[in-house]
Protein backbone atom coordinates (compact mmCIF):
# COMPACT_ATOMS: atom_id res chain seq x y z
CA UNK A 1 0.00 0.00 0.00
CA UNK A 2 1.07 3.46 -1.06
CA UNK A 3 1.23 5.73 2.17
CA UNK A 4 1.69 9.45 1.76
CA UNK A 5 5.51 10.67 2.16
CA UNK A 6 4.41 13.15 5.04
CA UNK A 7 2.70 10.71 6.96
CA UNK A 8 5.28 8.16 6.62
CA UNK A 9 7.91 11.42 7.90
CA UNK A 10 5.89 12.01 11.00
CA UNK A 11 5.73 8.52 11.87
CA UNK A 12 9.28 8.10 11.27
CA UNK A 13 9.62 10.53 13.90
CA UNK A 14 6.83 9.02 16.07
CA UNK A 15 8.23 5.57 16.26
CA UNK A 16 12.35 6.18 15.71
CA UNK A 17 13.85 2.58 16.07
CA UNK A 18 10.22 0.93 15.62
CA UNK A 19 9.64 2.19 12.45
CA UNK A 20 10.52 -0.57 9.85
CA UNK A 21 8.39 -2.65 12.52
CA UNK A 22 5.48 -0.79 11.72
CA UNK A 23 5.77 -1.01 8.00
CA UNK A 24 6.20 -4.55 8.14
CA UNK A 25 3.06 -4.66 9.93
CA UNK A 26 1.54 -3.90 6.78
CA UNK A 27 2.20 -7.32 5.02
CA UNK A 28 0.51 -9.12 8.29
CA UNK A 29 -3.53 -9.91 8.86
CA UNK A 30 -5.88 -7.32 10.53
CA UNK A 31 -7.66 -7.93 13.43
CA UNK A 32 -11.45 -8.20 13.93
CA UNK A 33 -13.12 -8.73 17.11
CA UNK A 34 -16.58 -8.62 19.12
CA UNK A 35 -17.61 -7.28 22.39
CA UNK A 36 -20.03 -9.41 24.67
CA UNK A 37 -23.02 -7.44 26.09
CA UNK A 38 -22.62 -8.02 29.20
CA UNK A 39 -26.02 -6.55 30.32
CA UNK A 40 -27.44 -9.90 28.37
CA UNK A 41 -25.17 -12.29 28.92
CA UNK A 42 -21.67 -13.50 30.85
CA UNK A 43 -18.71 -13.20 28.62
CA UNK A 44 -17.41 -17.17 29.90
CA UNK A 45 -21.34 -18.17 29.38
CA UNK A 46 -21.32 -16.45 25.73
CA UNK A 47 -18.02 -18.44 24.95
CA UNK A 48 -19.40 -21.74 25.84
CA UNK A 49 -22.59 -21.21 23.74
CA UNK A 50 -22.04 -19.32 20.80
CA UNK A 51 -20.53 -21.58 17.88
CA UNK A 52 -18.41 -19.26 17.11
CA UNK A 53 -13.94 -19.81 17.85
CA UNK A 54 -12.17 -16.48 19.92
CA UNK A 55 -9.45 -15.93 21.77
CA UNK A 56 -9.53 -13.28 24.74
CA UNK A 57 -8.47 -9.73 24.29
CA UNK A 58 -6.01 -8.73 26.80
CA UNK A 59 -7.33 -5.36 27.42
CA UNK A 60 -10.96 -6.10 27.48
CA UNK A 61 -12.67 -8.77 29.95
CA UNK A 62 -15.62 -8.96 27.55
CA UNK A 63 -13.72 -8.59 24.28
CA UNK A 64 -12.60 -11.87 21.77
CA UNK A 65 -11.16 -11.59 18.24
CA UNK A 66 -11.67 -13.96 15.86
CA UNK A 67 -10.91 -14.90 12.46
CA UNK A 68 -12.21 -12.45 9.99
CA UNK A 69 -13.05 -15.58 7.53
CA UNK A 70 -16.17 -16.79 10.25
CA UNK A 71 -19.41 -14.79 9.58
CA UNK A 72 -20.15 -13.48 12.77
CA UNK A 73 -23.40 -11.09 11.40
CA UNK A 74 -25.92 -13.74 10.62
CA UNK A 75 -25.72 -15.37 13.85
CA UNK A 76 -29.03 -15.74 15.68
CA UNK A 77 -27.39 -14.13 18.84
CA UNK A 78 -26.04 -11.29 16.88
CA UNK A 79 -29.99 -10.79 16.55
CA UNK A 80 -30.02 -11.20 20.18
CA UNK A 81 -28.35 -8.61 21.11
CA UNK A 82 -25.49 -10.06 22.89
CA UNK A 83 -22.36 -9.00 21.00
CA UNK A 84 -20.90 -5.77 18.52
CA UNK A 85 -18.40 -6.31 16.33
CA UNK A 86 -15.48 -4.23 17.11
CA UNK A 87 -11.90 -4.55 16.37
CA UNK A 88 -10.21 -5.25 19.30
CA UNK A 89 -8.22 -1.49 19.68
CA UNK A 90 -11.45 -0.04 19.79
CA UNK A 91 -12.84 -1.72 22.91
CA UNK A 92 -10.25 0.58 24.88
CA UNK A 93 -12.27 3.92 25.07
CA UNK A 94 -15.60 2.24 26.77
CA UNK A 95 -13.90 -0.13 28.45
CA UNK A 96 -10.97 2.05 30.29
CA UNK A 97 -13.90 4.81 31.52
CA UNK A 98 -14.88 3.99 35.05
CA UNK A 99 -18.77 4.16 34.32
CA UNK A 100 -20.75 2.63 37.40
CA UNK A 101 -24.68 2.01 37.12
CA UNK A 102 -26.42 5.07 38.18
CA UNK A 103 -23.94 7.10 36.33
CA UNK A 104 -25.28 10.29 33.86
CA UNK A 105 -22.95 9.19 30.82
CA UNK A 106 -22.90 10.98 27.77
CA UNK A 107 -21.17 9.70 24.35
CA UNK A 108 -20.43 12.80 22.19
CA UNK A 109 -19.51 11.26 19.09
CA UNK A 110 -21.27 7.42 19.37
CA UNK A 111 -22.53 7.05 15.89
CA UNK A 112 -22.51 3.88 14.99
CA UNK A 113 -22.55 2.78 18.82
CA UNK A 114 -19.55 0.41 19.27
CA UNK A 115 -18.36 2.19 22.54
CA UNK A 116 -22.32 3.72 23.35
CA UNK A 117 -23.22 0.42 23.34
CA UNK A 118 -20.54 -0.71 25.75
CA UNK A 119 -21.42 2.71 28.18
CA UNK A 120 -24.80 1.44 28.05
CA UNK A 121 -24.23 -2.41 29.17
CA UNK A 122 -22.05 -1.03 32.01
CA UNK A 123 -24.94 1.15 33.21
CA UNK A 124 -27.16 -2.09 33.68
CA UNK A 125 -30.17 0.10 33.46
CA UNK A 126 -29.60 2.66 36.32
CA UNK A 127 -28.52 6.13 35.15
CA UNK A 128 -28.99 7.46 31.76
CA UNK A 129 -26.90 7.56 28.66
CA UNK A 130 -26.99 10.17 26.17
CA UNK A 131 -25.44 9.14 23.07
CA UNK A 132 -25.26 12.14 20.24
CA UNK A 133 -23.52 12.45 17.46
CA UNK A 134 -23.83 15.48 14.58
CA UNK A 135 -24.95 13.44 11.71
CA UNK A 136 -28.73 12.31 11.55
CA UNK A 137 -28.07 9.70 9.54
CA UNK A 138 -25.64 8.01 11.42
CA UNK A 139 -27.20 8.63 14.59
CA UNK A 140 -30.48 6.43 13.19
CA UNK A 141 -27.63 3.54 12.85
CA UNK A 142 -26.76 4.68 16.20
CA UNK A 143 -30.06 4.30 17.87
CA UNK A 144 -30.73 0.50 16.06
CA UNK A 145 -27.35 -0.44 17.72
CA UNK A 146 -28.57 0.68 21.31
CA UNK A 147 -31.87 -0.80 20.96
CA UNK A 148 -30.43 -3.79 19.73
CA UNK A 149 -28.27 -4.03 22.97
CA UNK A 150 -31.46 -3.34 24.78
CA UNK A 151 -30.06 -0.59 26.43
CA UNK A 152 -33.58 1.43 28.29
CA UNK A 153 -32.00 4.24 29.64
CA UNK A 154 -31.47 5.93 26.72
CA UNK A 155 -31.74 9.58 24.98
CA UNK A 156 -30.57 9.66 21.43
CA UNK A 157 -29.63 13.10 19.66
CA UNK A 158 -27.86 14.69 16.50
CA UNK A 159 -26.40 17.84 17.95
CA UNK A 160 -23.73 20.36 17.74
CA UNK A 161 -21.95 20.47 21.36
CA UNK A 162 -22.41 23.70 21.82
CA UNK A 163 -26.28 23.30 21.73
CA UNK A 164 -26.19 20.48 24.05
CA UNK A 165 -23.24 22.66 26.47
CA UNK A 166 -26.25 24.90 26.78
CA UNK A 167 -28.95 22.22 27.73
CA UNK A 168 -26.23 19.82 30.15
CA UNK A 169 -23.99 22.12 31.82
CA UNK A 170 -22.02 20.12 34.43
CA UNK A 171 -24.11 17.44 34.14
CA UNK A 172 -22.93 14.00 33.24
CA UNK A 173 -20.82 12.15 35.68
CA UNK A 174 -18.69 10.13 32.73
CA UNK A 175 -18.09 11.26 29.42
CA UNK A 176 -16.37 9.54 26.08
CA UNK A 177 -15.74 11.71 23.26
CA UNK A 178 -14.30 9.78 20.70
CA UNK A 179 -14.00 12.45 18.20
CA UNK A 180 -13.62 12.39 14.39
CA UNK A 181 -10.07 12.39 13.34
CA UNK A 182 -7.65 11.70 10.62
CA UNK A 183 -8.17 7.90 11.03
CA UNK A 184 -3.97 6.62 10.70
CA UNK A 185 -4.66 3.77 12.66
CA UNK A 186 -7.48 2.32 10.17
CA UNK A 187 -4.83 2.68 7.49
CA UNK A 188 -3.86 -1.27 7.46
CA UNK A 189 -7.75 -2.42 7.32
CA UNK A 190 -8.99 0.46 4.81
CA UNK A 191 -7.44 1.68 1.58
CA UNK A 192 -9.69 4.56 1.92
CA UNK A 193 -9.03 6.17 4.74
CA UNK A 194 -5.65 7.28 2.83
CA UNK A 195 -7.69 8.75 0.23
CA UNK A 196 -9.91 11.16 3.15
CA UNK A 197 -6.47 11.33 4.80
CA UNK A 198 -4.76 13.07 1.86
CA UNK A 199 -8.13 15.44 1.48
CA UNK A 200 -8.67 16.03 5.75
CA UNK A 201 -5.40 15.26 7.58
CA UNK A 202 -4.95 16.43 11.32
CA UNK A 203 -4.89 19.93 10.46
CA UNK A 204 -8.36 19.55 9.85
CA UNK A 205 -9.82 17.85 12.41
CA UNK A 206 -7.63 19.85 15.34
CA UNK A 207 -10.50 22.36 15.82
CA UNK A 208 -12.85 20.40 15.64
CA UNK A 209 -12.05 17.91 18.23
CA UNK A 210 -10.03 20.70 20.28
CA UNK A 211 -13.80 22.39 20.35
CA UNK A 212 -15.45 18.81 21.29
CA UNK A 213 -12.81 19.07 24.26
CA UNK A 214 -13.57 22.38 25.86
CA UNK A 215 -17.53 21.84 25.46
CA UNK A 216 -17.45 18.35 26.82
CA UNK A 217 -15.46 19.63 30.06
CA UNK A 218 -18.16 22.12 30.39
CA UNK A 219 -20.91 19.39 30.73
CA UNK A 220 -18.66 17.22 32.91
CA UNK A 221 -19.46 17.12 37.00
CA UNK A 222 -16.87 18.24 39.16
CA UNK A 223 -15.06 14.76 40.05
CA UNK A 224 -16.52 13.30 36.34
CA UNK A 225 -14.37 11.57 33.98
CA UNK A 226 -13.84 12.38 30.67
CA UNK A 227 -12.15 10.04 28.22
CA UNK A 228 -10.71 11.44 25.21
CA UNK A 229 -9.60 9.31 21.96
CA UNK A 230 -8.93 8.81 18.80
CA UNK A 231 -8.28 6.16 16.15
CA UNK A 232 -5.03 8.43 15.30
CA UNK A 233 -1.52 8.35 15.60
CA UNK A 234 -0.79 12.11 15.09
CA UNK A 235 0.42 14.12 17.99
CA UNK A 236 -1.02 17.06 17.17
CA UNK A 237 -4.89 15.25 17.53
CA UNK A 238 -3.95 13.52 20.93
CA UNK A 239 -1.17 14.56 23.22
CA UNK A 240 -1.25 17.90 22.01
CA UNK A 241 -4.99 18.22 22.25
CA UNK A 242 -4.85 17.07 25.66
CA UNK A 243 -2.35 19.79 26.56
CA UNK A 244 -4.12 22.59 24.93
CA UNK A 245 -7.38 21.43 26.86
CA UNK A 246 -5.38 21.35 30.31
CA UNK A 247 -4.43 24.94 29.59
CA UNK A 248 -8.01 25.88 29.07
CA UNK A 249 -9.58 24.35 31.41
CA UNK A 250 -6.90 24.22 34.31
CA UNK A 251 -9.67 22.11 36.37
CA UNK A 252 -9.01 19.30 34.50
CA UNK A 253 -5.92 16.86 34.87
CA UNK A 254 -4.78 13.45 33.54
CA UNK A 255 -5.10 10.30 35.47
CA UNK A 256 -3.83 6.91 34.67
CA UNK A 257 -5.95 4.46 33.35
CA UNK A 258 -5.97 0.32 33.92
CA UNK A 259 -2.85 -0.26 32.64
CA UNK A 260 -1.86 -3.23 29.83
CA UNK A 261 1.30 -4.65 29.08
CA UNK A 262 0.65 -4.12 25.67
CA UNK A 263 -0.19 -0.57 25.95
CA UNK A 264 2.29 2.32 24.82
CA UNK A 265 2.95 5.21 26.52
CA UNK A 266 1.78 9.32 25.39
CA UNK A 267 4.70 10.41 23.31
CA UNK A 268 4.88 13.82 24.98
CA UNK A 269 6.84 14.56 28.33
CA UNK A 270 3.80 14.70 31.31
CA UNK A 271 1.39 12.85 28.50
CA UNK A 272 3.11 9.46 29.44
CA UNK A 273 -0.46 8.25 31.05
CA UNK A 274 -1.97 8.27 27.86
CA UNK A 275 -2.47 5.16 25.79
CA UNK A 276 -0.95 4.65 22.56
CA UNK A 277 -1.71 1.10 20.65
CA UNK A 278 0.36 0.12 17.33
CA UNK A 279 -0.15 -2.66 15.25
CA UNK A 280 3.03 -4.16 15.59
CA UNK A 281 3.27 -4.02 19.09
CA UNK A 282 -0.56 -5.32 20.34
CA UNK A 283 -2.82 -7.02 18.40
CA UNK A 284 -4.90 -4.46 17.44
CA UNK A 285 -4.74 -1.81 14.82
CA UNK A 286 -4.27 1.24 16.33
CA UNK A 287 -5.56 3.86 18.81
CA UNK A 288 -4.54 6.85 21.42
CA UNK A 289 -7.15 7.15 24.97
CA UNK A 290 -6.49 10.04 27.62
CA UNK A 291 -8.49 9.69 30.81
CA UNK A 292 -8.98 13.26 32.53
CA UNK A 293 -10.62 14.14 35.54
CA UNK A 294 -12.36 17.14 36.57
CA UNK A 295 -11.03 18.33 39.96
CA UNK A 296 -13.05 18.94 42.92
CA UNK A 297 -10.90 21.05 44.85
CA UNK A 298 -12.52 19.86 48.28
CA UNK A 299 -15.92 21.89 47.07
CA UNK A 300 -18.96 20.46 46.55
CA UNK A 301 -20.60 20.99 43.28
CA UNK A 302 -21.24 24.60 42.65
CA UNK A 303 -25.27 25.12 42.70
CA UNK A 304 -24.95 28.01 40.21
CA UNK A 305 -23.46 25.63 37.42
CA UNK A 306 -25.32 22.45 38.43
CA UNK A 307 -28.22 21.34 36.67
CA UNK A 308 -29.91 19.40 38.87
CA UNK A 309 -31.51 16.03 37.51
CA UNK A 310 -35.22 16.38 37.45
CA UNK A 311 -37.34 14.28 39.99
CA UNK A 312 -39.37 12.58 38.02
CA UNK A 313 -43.05 11.94 39.37
CA UNK A 314 -43.58 8.34 39.17
CA UNK A 315 -46.20 7.36 37.08
CA UNK A 316 -46.26 3.17 37.49
CA UNK A 317 -45.86 1.97 34.05
CA UNK A 318 -48.69 0.00 34.35
CA UNK A 319 -51.23 2.96 35.60
CA UNK A 320 -51.78 5.01 32.52
CA UNK A 321 -55.67 5.54 32.97
CA UNK A 322 -55.90 6.49 29.06
CA UNK A 323 -54.09 3.26 27.90
CA UNK A 324 -55.97 0.59 29.74
CA UNK A 325 -54.62 -1.82 27.23
CA UNK A 326 -51.28 -0.93 27.80
CA UNK A 327 -51.57 -1.33 31.38
CA UNK A 328 -52.63 -4.74 30.87
CA UNK A 329 -49.92 -5.65 28.44
CA UNK A 330 -47.23 -4.04 31.02
CA UNK A 331 -48.57 -6.47 33.90
CA UNK A 332 -46.98 -9.61 32.26
CA UNK A 333 -43.52 -7.85 32.12
CA UNK A 334 -42.26 -9.64 35.28
CA UNK A 335 -38.14 -7.72 35.12
CA UNK A 336 -38.59 -4.45 37.07
CA UNK A 337 -38.55 -1.34 34.89
CA UNK A 338 -38.18 2.10 36.47
CA UNK A 339 -38.97 5.16 35.36
CA UNK A 340 -41.24 7.65 34.31
CA UNK A 341 -43.62 7.00 31.42
CA UNK A 342 -44.57 9.77 28.56
CA UNK A 343 -47.23 9.96 25.86
CA UNK A 344 -46.53 11.65 22.67
CA UNK A 345 -49.53 10.66 20.68
CA UNK A 346 -49.98 7.52 20.27
CA UNK A 347 -46.28 6.43 21.34
CA UNK A 348 -45.59 5.37 24.79
CA UNK A 349 -42.08 5.81 26.72
CA UNK A 350 -40.35 5.19 29.42
CA UNK A 351 -37.88 8.02 30.62
CA UNK A 352 -34.88 7.32 32.81
CA UNK A 353 -35.23 8.24 36.54
CA UNK A 354 -34.77 11.64 37.29
CA UNK A 355 -34.39 12.69 33.77
CA UNK A 356 -36.93 15.42 31.53
CA UNK A 357 -36.13 15.98 28.23
CA UNK A 358 -34.43 19.28 27.91
CA UNK A 359 -36.25 21.66 24.81
CA UNK A 360 -34.01 22.86 21.79
CA UNK A 361 -32.13 19.23 21.06
CA UNK A 362 -32.96 17.30 18.23
CA UNK A 363 -33.59 13.92 19.79
CA UNK A 364 -33.91 11.02 18.00
CA UNK A 365 -34.92 8.67 20.92
CA UNK A 366 -36.06 10.01 24.85
CA UNK A 367 -36.16 7.40 26.72
CA UNK A 368 -37.37 3.44 25.80
CA UNK A 369 -39.86 3.50 23.32
CA UNK A 370 -42.15 0.99 25.08
CA UNK A 371 -44.96 0.86 22.10
CA UNK A 372 -48.12 2.19 20.56
CA UNK A 373 -51.36 2.71 22.25
CA UNK A 374 -53.92 2.37 19.70
CA UNK A 375 -57.37 2.18 19.53
CA UNK A 376 -58.58 -0.44 22.16
CA UNK A 377 -55.41 -1.99 21.32
CA UNK A 378 -51.23 -1.68 22.23
CA UNK A 379 -48.50 -2.51 20.16
CA UNK A 380 -45.08 -3.51 21.85
CA UNK A 381 -42.25 -2.08 20.27
CA UNK A 382 -39.17 -4.31 19.65
CA UNK A 383 -36.50 -2.00 21.42
CA UNK A 384 -38.90 -3.28 24.02
CA UNK A 385 -38.72 -6.68 23.46
CA UNK A 386 -34.74 -6.28 23.33
CA UNK A 387 -34.67 -5.56 26.96
CA UNK A 388 -36.55 -8.90 27.73
CA UNK A 389 -35.56 -12.68 28.41
CA UNK A 390 -37.81 -15.20 28.26
CA UNK A 391 -38.63 -14.60 32.16
CA UNK A 392 -39.38 -11.70 31.95
CA UNK A 393 -42.31 -12.07 30.46
CA UNK A 394 -45.05 -13.93 30.89
CA UNK A 395 -45.46 -15.91 27.78
CA UNK A 396 -42.67 -16.89 25.62
CA UNK A 397 -41.49 -18.91 23.69
CA UNK A 398 -37.54 -19.76 23.61
CA UNK A 399 -36.23 -21.72 20.55
CA UNK A 400 -32.78 -23.43 20.65
CA UNK A 401 -29.77 -21.63 18.38
CA UNK A 402 -30.22 -24.39 16.03
CA UNK A 403 -33.64 -24.82 14.98
CA UNK A 404 -34.57 -23.68 11.51
CA UNK A 405 -37.31 -21.82 12.91
CA UNK A 406 -34.95 -18.65 14.26
CA UNK A 407 -33.74 -17.99 11.28
CA UNK A 408 -37.25 -18.19 9.56
CA UNK A 409 -38.73 -16.15 12.62
CA UNK A 410 -35.60 -13.28 11.63
CA UNK A 411 -36.96 -13.03 8.07
CA UNK A 412 -40.46 -12.56 8.96
CA UNK A 413 -42.01 -16.07 8.24
CA UNK A 414 -45.59 -17.29 10.17
CA UNK A 415 -44.34 -20.19 12.58
CA UNK A 416 -46.10 -23.29 13.62
CA UNK A 417 -45.27 -24.48 17.46
CA UNK A 418 -45.79 -27.85 18.90
CA UNK A 419 -48.02 -29.12 21.15
CA UNK A 420 -46.17 -28.00 24.20
CA UNK A 421 -45.40 -24.73 23.02
CA UNK A 422 -48.65 -23.84 22.06
CA UNK A 423 -49.80 -24.51 25.26
CA UNK A 424 -51.20 -21.84 27.16
CA UNK A 425 -49.68 -19.23 24.47
CA UNK A 426 -52.39 -16.77 23.16
CA UNK A 427 -51.71 -13.11 22.59
CA UNK A 428 -48.92 -11.31 22.36
CA UNK A 429 -45.44 -13.89 23.07
CA UNK A 430 -41.71 -12.84 23.42
CA UNK A 431 -39.69 -15.13 21.04
CA UNK A 432 -36.04 -15.82 22.12
CA UNK A 433 -33.31 -17.91 21.20
CA UNK A 434 -32.03 -19.80 24.02
CA UNK A 435 -33.63 -17.38 26.18
CA UNK A 436 -32.72 -14.26 24.74
CA UNK A 437 -35.35 -12.05 23.39
CA UNK A 438 -35.39 -11.52 19.95
CA UNK A 439 -38.99 -9.81 19.28
CA UNK A 440 -42.87 -10.30 18.89
CA UNK A 441 -45.12 -13.02 17.76
CA UNK A 442 -48.82 -13.24 18.22
CA UNK A 443 -49.75 -16.89 18.58
CA UNK A 444 -52.98 -18.65 18.27
CA UNK A 445 -54.09 -22.33 17.53
CA UNK A 446 -51.01 -23.64 17.52
CA UNK A 447 -49.35 -20.70 14.68
CA UNK A 448 -47.11 -17.82 15.79
CA UNK A 449 -47.60 -14.50 13.51
CA UNK A 450 -44.28 -12.89 13.21
CA UNK A 451 -43.95 -9.66 14.36
CA UNK A 452 -40.44 -9.09 14.26
CA UNK A 453 -39.74 -5.37 13.30
CA UNK A 454 -39.78 -5.09 9.35
CA UNK A 455 -36.79 -2.71 9.15
CA UNK A 456 -34.87 -5.35 10.98
CA UNK A 457 -35.46 -8.87 8.85
CA UNK A 458 -32.42 -10.87 8.08
CA UNK A 459 -31.90 -10.55 4.27
CA UNK A 460 -31.37 -13.93 2.64
C1 LIG B 1 -14.77 8.00 15.28
S1 LIG B 1 -16.41 8.23 14.87
C2 LIG B 1 -17.25 7.63 16.29
C3 LIG B 1 -17.32 6.15 16.39
C4 LIG B 1 -18.18 5.68 17.53
N1 LIG B 1 -17.77 6.24 18.78
C5 LIG B 1 -18.19 4.18 17.63
O1 LIG B 1 -17.47 3.64 18.46
O2 LIG B 1 -18.97 3.53 16.91
C6 LIG B 1 -16.63 9.93 15.02
C7 LIG B 1 -18.05 10.40 14.91
O3 LIG B 1 -18.07 11.78 15.24
C8 LIG B 1 -19.13 12.37 14.54
N2 LIG B 1 -18.89 13.84 14.58
C9 LIG B 1 -18.14 14.59 13.74
N3 LIG B 1 -18.15 15.88 14.15
C10 LIG B 1 -18.92 15.93 15.26
C11 LIG B 1 -19.35 16.98 16.13
N4 LIG B 1 -18.95 18.24 15.93
N5 LIG B 1 -20.18 16.68 17.15
C12 LIG B 1 -20.59 15.40 17.35
N6 LIG B 1 -20.23 14.38 16.55
C13 LIG B 1 -19.39 14.64 15.53
C14 LIG B 1 -19.09 11.71 13.19
O4 LIG B 1 -20.35 11.78 12.52
C15 LIG B 1 -18.69 10.28 13.54
O5 LIG B 1 -19.81 9.45 13.62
Amino acid sequence: MELPSNYLEEMKELLGDQYEAYLASFEQKTRQGLRVNTAKIAPETFRQKADISLECVPWCENGFAFDEKQTVTKHPYYYAGLYYVQEPSAMIPASHLPVEPGDFVLDLCAAPGGKATELGAKLKGKGMLLANDISNSRAKGLLKNLELFGISNLFVSSEESDKLKKAYPAYFDKILIDAPCSGEGMFRRDKAMVKDWLQKGPDYYVPIQRKLLLDAADMLKKGGMLLYSTCTFSVKENEENIAYLLQERPDMELLMPEWDEYFSHGKKEGFENCIRIFPHLAPGEGHFAALLGKRTDGEEQSEKCLKKPAKSKKTPVSDLKDCPEFAVFMQQITKPLSGKTEVQKERIYLLPEGTKIERGIRYLRTGLYLGDQKKKRFEPSQALAMCLKAEDFKKSVSFKGDDERVIRYLKGETLDLSDTEAENEKGWVLVCVDGYGLGWGKAAGGILKNKYYAGWRMQS
